[in-house]
């Protein structure tokens, strides 16, 4: 197993945000977490990364608890993109990128050949490549965000953990991102809220609702329309897609008066 998070509860105030969460994200595999708004994604995956401490729980890395991982191991082997990533506006895209290798740089040695090739080929799996002299404040959200991506690959994670990737990104850039991580020899931990997205591309969701999982498996076997009904309050139809072999998802219309926003 390569993170394992086991009964993880956390609170806020007096609100109790994660509620006994266990979960298992295997080897060079990619765990979908969904859920609705607020059910607790966003704050369970900063405690994966090790950014928050649980209340209760602990977060295993290869059998190892996290907090005796130490910060700087923690931050060679876990990458995380978070859904607002702050950067230094004064930058360029290759500085930005640059900025994943820190982890891996000790005071005495220099730049090496392993740093540069690392950060050509993160920005070259996202397609930055050309972009890579361009300054930081002239790039639009979704290029900031496909910068923050190439620079959690230019820190060869063995853990990527990922809040919303796809947020700001066109269509060809979603698709691409999710199978560009996909097809990487990480393991990845990924919120989305496309479900169809999480069908095609994860090897296996996490349901949270209201803090709690309600639900974790193989996409066919967990995104029934029973489970889209309940958790996310949607009528859907699911069906086995002849062009992907995946569940493809048909949503349909609220009735009159059904909708609650
Ligand atoms: N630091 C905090 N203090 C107080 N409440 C918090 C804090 N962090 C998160 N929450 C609350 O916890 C709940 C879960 O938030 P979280 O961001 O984890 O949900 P989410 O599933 O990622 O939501 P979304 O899909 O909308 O991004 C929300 O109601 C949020 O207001």
């Amino acid at each position: 197993m390569s993170i394992r998070a086991k009964g993880i509860s956390w609170r806020a105030g007096k609100r109790q945000i994660l509620d006994r969460v266990s979960l298992e994200a295997e080897p060079g595999r990619v765990l979908g977490l969904i859920g609705p708004n607020g059910s607790g994604k966003t704050s369970l995956l900063r405690i994966l990364a090790g950014l928050r401490r649980p209340d209760a729980g602990q977060v295993e890395v290869d059998g190892e608890d996290l907090r005796a991982l130490g910060r700087r191991r923690l931050a060679r082997r876990i990458a995380f993109v978070e859904q607002h990533g702050a950067t230094n506006a004064d930058l360029r895209v290759c500085d930005v990128v640059k900025l994943g290798r820190f982890p891996h740089r000790s005071p005495f040695s220099g730049w090496t050949g392993a740093d540069e090739a690392a950060v050509a080929d993160a920005l070259a799996r996202t397609g930055l490549t050309d972009r890579r002299f361009d300054r930081w404040q002239n790039l639009s959200g979704g290029e900031r965000q496909r910068v923050h991506i190439a620079r959690a690959l230019a820190q060869t994670p063995s853990e990527l953990i990922l809040d919303e990737p796809t947020n700001h990104l066109d269509v060809h850039h979603q698709i691409g991102l999710l199978q560009l991580v996909a097809g990487l020899d990480v393991t990845c931990i990924v919120s989305l809220h496309d479900l169809n997205h999480a069908a095609l591309f994860c090897d296996r969701v996490v349901v949270l609702s209201r803090g709690r999982v309600v639900a974790s498996g193989p996409p066919a076997e967990t995104l029934t329309e029973t489970l889209l009904r309940e958790v996310f309050a949607v009528d859907a139809r699911v069906a086995t897609s002849p062009h992907h072999g995946r569940p493809h998802i048909h949503f349909l219309p609220f009735a009159k008066g059904e909708i609650e926003t």
